[in-house]
């Protein structure tokens, strides 16, 4: 098998006759058993790029191949050794655990027992309800039958969209967790997710925002490419604390993080911290904390969504 298990070179693809731009010219590799991550917001063109991918949506313009298939040329191919788990939908709910199994499996001409040792460390959590309809079935659940109907055929290449999206923070971790064991067994995987914590948990990932790819390289690498100091502040008003801030001619970047304010200068000095404290307190300005801090790929997302 190619070295490559995901190509994609130039991917263009328009909605409504040209007008919404959902993917913009984006190429991305994911190498022979690499979990690749695509995060980015809703909206952000990643189930677009699932589709074309899958061979279920032709892009207006650009190559891409699976497994070394073209996805025009070889869909049947494709079809055939790729797993698909989409956002939504993908699970049928009035039939059971059992048979939503079994229909997955029939389709690819296979059966639950021929393949259940790629499935059985997942399987097992849910074996207990295989009587019970999908439907029925809590978030976590769902998600685990989703990933098993993905995964009955053996396929070479694991595709998901958003498999951790409406799911509790247990299940989500247990998701993950699952996903190294499926690359150990040399599946290659590309995930999507609107999660910036769920991207470090990938080999390599691809920022992507508005149908652009905004930056692709490991977790680490992403952090560390974060130019010059972060600091977090607190204070009684966010409001204020903001507009207050948004006064000073040093500020670079400022924007809300949970309960903080994230903020950047134009030039880095040992007296940033200092001259800081000072502006606020001429202003009157309520701060509660200010302490310097680490980038999150969170934080690397909005500078490069801001440049
Ligand atoms: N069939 C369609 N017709 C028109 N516009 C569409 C269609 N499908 C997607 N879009 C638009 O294309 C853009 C990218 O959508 P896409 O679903 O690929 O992104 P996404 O990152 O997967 O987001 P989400 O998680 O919301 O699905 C969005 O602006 C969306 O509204």
């Amino acid at each position: 098998m190619p070295e490559i298990a995901i190509h994609c070179d130039q991917i263009k693809k328009t909605y409504d006759k040209g007008e919404v731009i959902a993917v913009d010219n984006v190429s991305f590799d994911v190498k022979r058993g690499e979990l690749f991550g695509l995060i980015g917001p809703d909206g952000a063109g990643k189930t677009s790029i699932f589709r074309i991918l899958t061979t279920l949506l032709l892009a207006d313009s650009g190559d891409a191949s699976v497994d070394g298939f073209d996805v025009v040329k070889d869909y049947k191919a494709i079809r055939q050794r790729v797993g698909y788990m989409p956002g939504k939908f993908s699970l049928y709910q009035d039939l059971s655990v059992e048979e939503n199994l079994n229909f997955f499996a029939t389709i690819f001409n296979t059966s639950l027992k021929e393949n259940y040792d790629l499935i059985k460390d997942i399987y097992v959590q849910i074996e207990p309800f295989k009587k019970r309809r999908a439907g029925a079935l809590s978030g976590g659940m769902k998600q685990k039958l989703a990933l098993c109907c993905a995964l009955i055929h053996k396929p070479s290449v694991l595709f998901l969209d958003e498999p951790t999206t409406g799911v509790d923070a247990v299940s989500r971790k247990e998701f993950w967790e699952m996903l190294k064991k499926l690359k150990e067994q040399n599946i290659s995987i590309l995930v999507s997710t609107p999660y910036m914590d769920e991207a470090t948990l990938c080999d390599r990932i691809a920022l992507i925002q508005e149908g652009k790819i905004l930056s692709i390289d490991t977790p680490e690498n992403i952090v560390k490419s974060y130019p010059g100091k972060l600091f977090a502040i607190k204070g009684k008003s966010t409001y204020q604390l903001m507009q207050g801030l948004r006064q000073l001619e040093d500020v670079g970047l400022s924007y809300a993080f949970g309960e903080y304010i994230h903020l950047t200068f134009k030039k880095d000095s040992a007296d940033n911290e200092t001259d800081l404290r000072k502006h606020l307190q001429e202003t009157n300005i309520d701060v509660t904390e200010i302490k310097e801090i680490k980038p999150t790929i969170e934080d690397e997302f909005i500078r490069l969504s801001l440049l």
